[in-house]
């Protein structure tokens, strides 16, 4: 281990990363990062999704290792090749990640102090000590616990308030590292987070927070300066005090040219469309409100947000999800009260969910299995039996139709990629000729080459006798594939972009969905 000469310890930043680089066969996730943060203050990192900012926070929690550059933790260089998790730990760093590492058949009091020498040296009256640490680190986040619960037990969001309370109040680390915190929390608990981080940076002035956000407007309330990632490298970091929402979304976007259409253009033109959906006022209180847009066939329409934005809630409640409090859903000149999903898939309203592998796939099955799911009853002979002949003809004609890379029907589901999975639910949903096609994350974990195809897919086929409306967070497809957005922000639409206007562009729509 060298020891860095530049700086006394106490001087020197919380940590610092000189031309950090990591490589994944055939892609550079994090390229030449330079970033100094100091202590004492809160650190934003934000960027589009892959710009590169759970790999940079990986490195710096050892939890992958850098291909090259150097890291430096509280003035102390580290060896790239001998750093790991827990030479990181012993350095005082603490990665909060997405999904907290807790393990879940454990208790919460067991969970707080694993990694602590505590646990295994101290006997039967330490615990109830330590019990009664777990329910005040608990307390300080904002959640009361029973601290002999299985871990198992908790929300996603108390499990990542508790990692985070286990960092700095157990662990007490010096750098802590907080990888979208606040995607899971309610509106509330990331106020109350964000808030006690301006707290506790004041309080523990030998400390740093670096926080993932893709939120401008949290960047902009509660850090003290940010660091904008975009395509692997640091591009920027700016004084918060100094700049604004709008900067820094310029920052976060670049120069990122309008996609052309390269001939996706309608399948139904503009002039010849049938009306399908009429949906007035439609809202749940708290969620999402006031929510008012008509739709036809041809018609691609996007529903962008951030995370918590409504925008979810609002497409699957057209899928009979969820209670509504008011407004009126019109499908073909027939008023809808949807009371489950069985009914709007009777209306010929089918949705793609957003957690695919875990709401749509049925795994250890085959792909024509998964494929005739909802509509066995089309294959149905007269005497009720399956007419697996016809039902096999037609899988194998959506193999082709949809382009699945796969040698037949039978093929196992688990067996194929992503994109291929994506392709045969989707396939899937044509096979009830829609008329309200919701597709939520329709490109999510597909590879680039098939992204295209999906996207054609959207434009011709699935929107020729139907509406669809798409859920992306890629802000790139979104502009590639609808004729008009419309915007949630806080519950509410505040703005439509339409195709052809000057605001129809990668940016504009970023800025929208911030808010800024
Ligand atoms: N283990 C891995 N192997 C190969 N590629 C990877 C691996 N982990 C990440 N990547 C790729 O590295 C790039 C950066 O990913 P990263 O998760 O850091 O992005 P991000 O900025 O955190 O995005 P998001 O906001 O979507 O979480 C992406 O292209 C991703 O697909």
């Amino acid at each position: 281990m060298i020891q860095s000469a530049a700086l006394p310890a106490t001087e020197a930043p919380s940590y610092r990363l000189a031309g950090l680089t990591k490589t994944f066969p055939g892609l550079t996730a994090v390229a030449d990062v330079d970033l100094s943060v100091r202590r004492g203050e809160i650190h934003g990192i934000i960027g589009r999704n892959g710009a590169g900012k759970s790999v940079l926070m990986s490195l710096i929690s050892g939890a992958q290792q850098a291909t090259s550059g150097t890291i430096e933790i509280g003035g102390e260089s580290v060896a790239i090749a001998d750093y790991d998790p827990v030479r990181a730990h012993g350095l005082g760093v603490s990665l909060v990640p997405q999904e907290p590492k807790f393990a879940p058949r454990l208790s919460v009091v067991d969970n707080m102090f694993m990694g602590q020498p505590l646990t295994r040296s101290f006997g039967f009256l330490r615990r109830a000590d330590m019990r009664r640490k777990a329910v005040e680190v608990a307390e300080a986040v904002g959640l009361i616990v029973d601290p002999d619960a299985l871990m198992l037990t908790l929300p996603i969001e108390s499990q990542q308030l508790l990692a985070f309370g286990k960092a700095q109040f157990i662990d007490e680390a010096k750098v802590i590292l907080l990888d979208e915190i606040t995607a899971s929390l309610s509106r509330e608990r990331k106020t109350m987070l964000l808030s006690l981080l301006r707290d506790l940076v004041h309080r523990h002035p030998d400390r740093s927070y670096t926080l993932i956000s893709h939120h401008v407007s949290e960047i902009m309330e509660f850090c003290d300066r940010v660091t904008v990632m975009r395509d692997a490298r640091a591009v920027a970091t700016l004084d918060v005090a100094a700049t604004t929402g709008a900067e820094l979304a310029n920052w976060i976007v670049g120069d990122i040219p309008v996609m052309s259409l390269d001939g996706l253009s309608r399948a139904v033109p503009e002039g010849q469309s049938r009306p399908i959906a009429r949906i007035s006022g439609l809202t749940r209180r708290g969620v999402f409100e006031d929510v008012t847009l008509s739709l036809g066939t041809g018609d691609v329409v996007g529903f962008a947000g951030l995370d918590g934005s409504g925008k979810d809630e609002a497409a699957e409640a057209l899928f009979g999800l969820g209670k509504l409090d008011a407004g009126t859903f019109e499908m073909e000149g027939k008023v809808l009260h949807l009371a489950s999903p069985g009914e709007a898939m009777k209306h010929r309203i089918a949705l793609l969910p957003k957690h695919r592998e875990r709401q749509a796939v049925i795994q250890g099955r085959s792909i024509a299995e998964n494929t005739l799911i909802s509509s066995y009853r089309q294959f149905s002979t007269a005497l009720g039996l399956i007419d697996s002949r016809r039902a096999r003809q037609v899988t194998a004609d959506k193999i082709v139709e949809f382009k699945v890379k796969a040698k037949g029907p039978e093929i196992g589901m688990s067996g194929l990629s992503g994109g291929n999975k994506q392709k045969v639910l989707i396939a899937r949903l044509t096979l009830n000729a829609p008329r309200l096609l919701i597709l939520n994350e329709p490109t999510r974990g597909v590879d680039l080459a098939t992204k295209p195809e999906i996207l054609k897919a959207v434009r011709t086929d699935l929107s020729r006798d139907s509406a669809v409306i798409v859920l992306t967070e890629s802000e790139e497809e979104m502009i590639t594939v609808c004729d008009r957005i419309y915007v949630f922000f806080r519950g509410r639409i505040i703005a439509v972009l339409n195709r052809g206007k000057e605001n129809f562009t990668v940016s504009a729509l970023y800025k929208t969905i911030q808010g800024v």
